[in-house]
């Protein structure tokens, strides 16, 4: 891929490269088959117009959802057309790279009938959601209440005389608010409800309710439906019709009510069935997996761009060396830049060892094995809470590493984290997420002496020998040994865990003290959750991992891990498992690696494969020719259309010729 001249400006960093890129390529892409499907898909968008990104920032809000509905039509006409199979279409979705209403009908709407409805609901109404003759999205939030889901009050009240469920949102706070796909595009809703029968209230149940008319598409009788508003950002989320929802006494059939785990007579008894409740945990681990990888592919398209342009950028210089230095050269845009590369690396491998936690999960629900769901549950919460907020901030600051022209939506980078920071909220709040794998934390403490800790936990049956014994570094090579790394996480983790688990047992166990003490309770949960990350990327590394890429993967992990040690230097410092000069010898180590990675960091970025066509931006392009796409990128600008501004006549001109309040002034 070169520009028009057909010069490669970073071919120079490109030859300096020390690994296999290609073996790296398919590492990346998770294997050969998942490499060549991703070539081929995101070659497939790149060549058709249709799929264009080029105006989308500069798009109105009305222009930019018709677009957005353009693009979802002819992906899915691509799909049928070109007979894609499941993960092909997935993958071409992915490329198109544009939030819309069928992340959530395919996301969310479809996996919930699987997971909740019974065999003959399915049967009604995945057909029909399969061949995309209905819509669907997934209504849960509303105004007042997302989070605490037992607080919301849209009511499904059963009349037995006509065997329906009535559907009403009783105040403004009931409102559904915020559903992708529910504004515009929806013909059905999966609408969260207290189930009321014999005036009764079970709390909360899913129900399946039609929302817009199959026939032109106008809203059903006593449903009032939009779209919530411009959201963050240019283009960004805005391609998505998050949407609000009200029912006045609506009635839908009985069954309408998914009734895997909970059903409604016809004579308005309710009745658990005898189902676990657990069924539905597979399902979680799918799509938390699916965030973590997410959650590195968004992470590497920032990286890839400002790798790439800290390679291309030069500014200042010394004595020592002729012309400019490339900004890459300065060793704090090293240690801003190089930790979120590896970081990059680091969530890829987890989001790979979390699939496998997938099929163990799956074998074992099969089994009816239970055990390890609680420890699964919270490592993955956990695991979604850390990397989606690291992402968001990750993009951010490599928005910042690329100075003034990161600003510009050119770059890609604006955009990029408009439409990745709500990541942070959805799928569960971040803190609320943290605060779930505290309470874990605590339960498994609390049981360690009868209880064996499993799978991610399993270090804190080791708890005695990690509260007393200290990091044993004397020397900055001690610290290239992944056991003394991984007990100096497993050590502050565990410390951190206990110093707050014992406060809390000294009090009287009120909700008032639990959550006095929530600020460590989620510093507990990160401690374990960055322990898990850094455990999972040297274990995926020591599994197998190709030769020639091996070596640099070694280089990632101790960079990743040396730079969340130093990051989080107070909490291990105030552990007492390390100290301040250990911390001083990590940090000489750490810059050892940022020189290893160096050179080979632009094919580090290269090797995520990201096409010019994805990334977006002129800064991050392949050949590096930033400079003459930024300059032929003003042109496009609609202010631009013309020479003389609109407006100048009427508001600018009489500023410039002291005519304010001439008698044809309009200011
Ligand atoms: C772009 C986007 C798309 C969405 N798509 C959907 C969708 O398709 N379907 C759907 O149903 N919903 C959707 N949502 C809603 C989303 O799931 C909720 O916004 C999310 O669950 C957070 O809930 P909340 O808004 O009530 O936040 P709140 O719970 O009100 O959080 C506000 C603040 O309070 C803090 N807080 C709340 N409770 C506690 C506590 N107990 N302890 C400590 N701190 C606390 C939180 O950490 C946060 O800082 C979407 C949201 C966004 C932004």
């Amino acid at each position: 891929m070169q520009d028009g001249n057909g010069l490669d400006h970073l071919a120079g960093e490109r030859a300096m490269a020390q690994f296999d890129l290609q073996a790296m390529k398919v590492y990346l892409a998770g294997g050969q088959r998942e490499y060549e499907i991703s070539t081929k898909m995101a070659q497939l968008v790149a060549n058709d117009p249709v799929f264009s990104k080029e105006d989308r920032v500069r798009l109105a809000r009305k222009d930019l959802y018709k677009n957005s509905l353009r693009k979802a039509g002819h992906a899915w006409k691509t799909i049928l057309e070109k007979g894609l199979s499941e993960v092909e279409g997935l993958k071409l979705r992915h490329f198109v790279d544009e939030p819309t209403y069928t992340d959530l009908h395919w996301g969310m709407f479809i996996p919930a009938i699987k997971g909740q409805g019974t065999e003959e609901q399915q049967h009604k109404w995945l057909p029909l959601a399969y061949k995309m003759a209905i819509i669907g999205c997934y209504a849960q939030t509303e105004l007042g209440h997302g989070s605490n889901v037992q607080g919301l009050e849209t009511t499904a009240t059963f009349d037995p005389t006509t065997d329906e469920f009535i559907m009403h949102s009783p105040t403004v706070t009931s409102t559904k608010w915020w559903p992708g796909g529910l504004g515009k595009a929806s013909t059905h809703a999966l609408v969260y409800a207290r189930l009321i029968t014999d005036k009764k209230d079970h709390g909360i149940h899913a129900f399946i309710a039609p929302i817009r008319s199959l026939e032109d598409h106008t809203p059903l009788p006593n449903v009032t439906v939009g779209d919530i508003g411009v959201k963050f950002g240019n283009g960004g989320y805005n391609t998505m019709d998050n949407g609000f929802l009200r029912f006045d006494h609506v009635r839908i059939p009985r069954e309408n009510m998914l009734m895997r785990l909970a059903t409604v007579t016809k004579d308005g008894k309710y009745v658990r069935s005898n189902k676990p409740r657990q069924l539905g945990y597979g399902a979680m681990v799918f799509v938390r997996q699916g965030i973590v990888i997410d959650a590195s592919i968004y992470l590497s398209r920032a990286v890839t761009i400002a790798v790439r342009y800290s390679a291309v950028r030069r500014q200042f210089g010394n004595k020592d060396e002729p012309g400019e230095l490339q900004v890459i050269q300065y060793r704090t845009q090293q240690s801003r830049l190089f930790p979120l590369l590896a970081t990059a690396y680091a969530y890829r491998a987890v989001g790979f060892w979390m699939k496998s936690l997938y099929a163990d999960v799956m074998k074992r629900l099969n089994d009816n094995d239970f055990s390890t769901l609680p420890e699964v549950h919270a490592c993955t919460a956990g695991l979604k809470s850390i990397t989606t907020s690291v992402t968001a901030d990750g993009i951010e600051e490599c928005r910042k590493l690329c100075g003034g022209h990161g600003f510009l939506c050119a770059s890609g980078l604006p955009e990029l984290y408009a439409a990745y920071v709500p990541a942070c909220t959805y799928e569960g709040d971040n803190t609320i997420l943290l605060l779930q794998v505290a309470r874990f934390l605590l339960k498994t403490l609390s049981q360690v002496s009868k209880v064996r800790p499993v799978g991610t936990a399993a270090y804190l049956g080791n708890i005695k020998q990690l509260s007393t014994q200290n990091c044993k570094v004397s020397q900055g090579h001690d610290w290239l040994n992944t056991s003394v790394l991984l007990e100096a996480f497993e050590a502050r983790s565990a410390r951190q865990a206990a110093a707050v688990a014992l406060r809390l047992a000294k009090g009287s166990g009120s909700e008032a003290e639990f959550q006095e003490n929530t600020p460590e309770l989620v510093e507990s949960a990160r401690a374990h959750c960055q322990l898990i990350l850094v455990s999972k990327f040297i274990e995926q590394l020591q599994t197998g991992t190709p030769e020639g890429i091996r070596k640099q993967l070694e280089v990632l992990c101790y960079t990743y891990a040396f730079s969340q040690l130093i990051d989080n230097a107070g909490d291990f410092l105030a552990t007492g498992y390390v100290t301040g000069n250990q911390i001083a010898l990590a940090k000489e180590e750490l810059k050892h690696m940022f020189d290893k990675i160096r050179p080979n960091a632009v094919a580090l970025v290269d090797a995520f494969d990201h096409t010019d066509d994805y990334l977006g931006s002129a800064l991050g392009r392949y050949d590096g020719d930033v400079y003459t796409h930024l300059y032929k990128g003003a042109f496009k600008e609609s202010l631009n259309d013309t020479v003389v501004v609109d407006g100048y006549e009427e508001y600018l001109k009489p500023v410039l010729t002291q005519n304010l309040w001439a008698p044809h002034s309009k200011l």
